[in-house]
């Protein structure tokens, strides 16, 4: 069911209310199911999932041993630095390999069992626990990702259902959990910066606006706010950009399009520009699924979403490439726009 209720409705400065789609996962009619979510995945690439049937004690877990990290001293959670060549482990400030910064501190790990088996003699003191806490909490995001991807594959006619979420399953997809800790930013520290709405902002991004690159992701945070999306202004007939904040919900989660949904849907699909800010008063910790197909695996739009009228808007690239471009570029760069069969250049 969607439902826009008081607390899924957002009024930006402007007074504009925003009510992002909120999608009842226990819902029997599934046919009405998968045209909702479809609606939310087409309108604004972003919705929030209820009754997703993930228990609690999987999630306090996983937080618990979150909080655990962050809580340790620097010179400790530098053990988890990455060794060079993997993006994998401990992280502060630095995002990416092209300079970009935020006010955050995170733990970036593979899904793989044995992996994350390995990572964790760095992490944690006690490896065991916290590869069952994290090997349980992946699975469980796993799940909601595959059964909403089998929702959207109905919803939009696909003859094979499970052909997204056959990708997240796969032994060799490429997925990755990532936990974002932002530390409250002391109000002395904070400079002013006007946001793309031209309106003055004290808080200070904690991590820079961007698209997510993967097929999708399943974010879970604590009850502190801080992410915010990118929706479109009616007032300038579409062509303006809101920053919509969202309002936190620990119990929940939120479900974000990726870059390579979008192009296999051949551009139905919208992935969703997002950024998360810090506050001044407590630590805000997210953590997210970033569902992705193994890196040999071909993105390309599917043959139902191409047509004569509706031609195919990207070339084709497989999973590795796409990774390779994004890990070449800014964290808020277009880096769909290359793969856009419009912006080639024949030679
Ligand atoms: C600046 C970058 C960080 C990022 C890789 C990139 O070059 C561009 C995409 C970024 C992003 C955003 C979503 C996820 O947080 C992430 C893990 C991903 O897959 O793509 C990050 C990358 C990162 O932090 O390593
Ligand atoms: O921390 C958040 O709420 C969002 C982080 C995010 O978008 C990311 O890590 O890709
Ligand atoms: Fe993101």
């Amino acid at each position: 069911m969607v439902v826009a209720s008081p607390n899924s409705m957002m009024r930006t400065k402007k007074t504009k209310a925003v009510g992002f789609p909120t999608i009842d996962l226990s819902m029997q009619d599934r046919s009405k199911l998968s045209k909702l979510i479809v609606k939310a995945c087409e309108k604004y690439g972003f919705f929030k999932v209820v009754n997703h049937g993930v228990p609690k004690e999987v999630i306090a877990r996983m937080e618990a041993e979150g909080n655990d990290f962050f809580a340790k001293p620097t010179s400790e959670k530098l053990h988890a630095c990455p060794a060079q060549a993997t993006p994998f482990g401990y992280g502060c400030k630095n995002i990416g390999r092209n300079g970009d910064k935020g006010e955050l501190e995170y733990l970036l790990l593979p899904t793989d069992p044995v992996s994350v088996s390995e990572r964790s003699k760095t992490i944690s003191n006690d490896q065991t626990k916290f590869s069952c806490a994290v090997n349980d909490y992946i699975e469980a995001a796993r799940e909601v990702a595959c059964e909403i991807l089998n929702l959207v594959a109905e919803g939009l006619w696909v003859p094979d259902k499970f052909v997204f979420s056959r990708l997240l399953r796969d032994v060799h997809c490429d997925s990755v959990l990532r936990i974002n800790h932002y530390p409250p930013m002391k109000e002395e520290n904070k400079p002013k910066v006007i946001d793309q709405n031209q309106r003055m902002n004290s808080n200070r991004i904690g991590f820079g606006e961007h698209t997510d690159p993967q097929i999708l992701t399943i974010l879970r945070s604590n009850d502190v706010g801080g992410l915010q999306i990118s929706v479109p202004d009616p007032d300038h007939d579409g062509t303006g950009l809101l920053w919509v904040p969202v309002p936190p919900d620990s119990n929940e989660f939120f479900v974000m399009v990726g870059d390579a949904l979008q192009v296999m849907t051949n551009g139905r699909l919208k992935s969703v520009r997002h950024r998360a800010m810090t506050n001044t008063v407590k630590p805000r910790m997210s953590m997210m699924y970033f569902g992705a197909p193994p890196l040999n695996s071909w993105i390309i739009p599917l043959p139902n979403m191409v047509s004569p009228q509706n031609p195919t808007r990207y070339i084709p690239f497989t999973w590795g490439e796409y990774k390779q471009a994004a890990y070449s570029l800014r964290l808020g760069d277009s880096r769909i726009d290359f793969f856009n069969t419009t912006n080639q250049t024949s030679n």
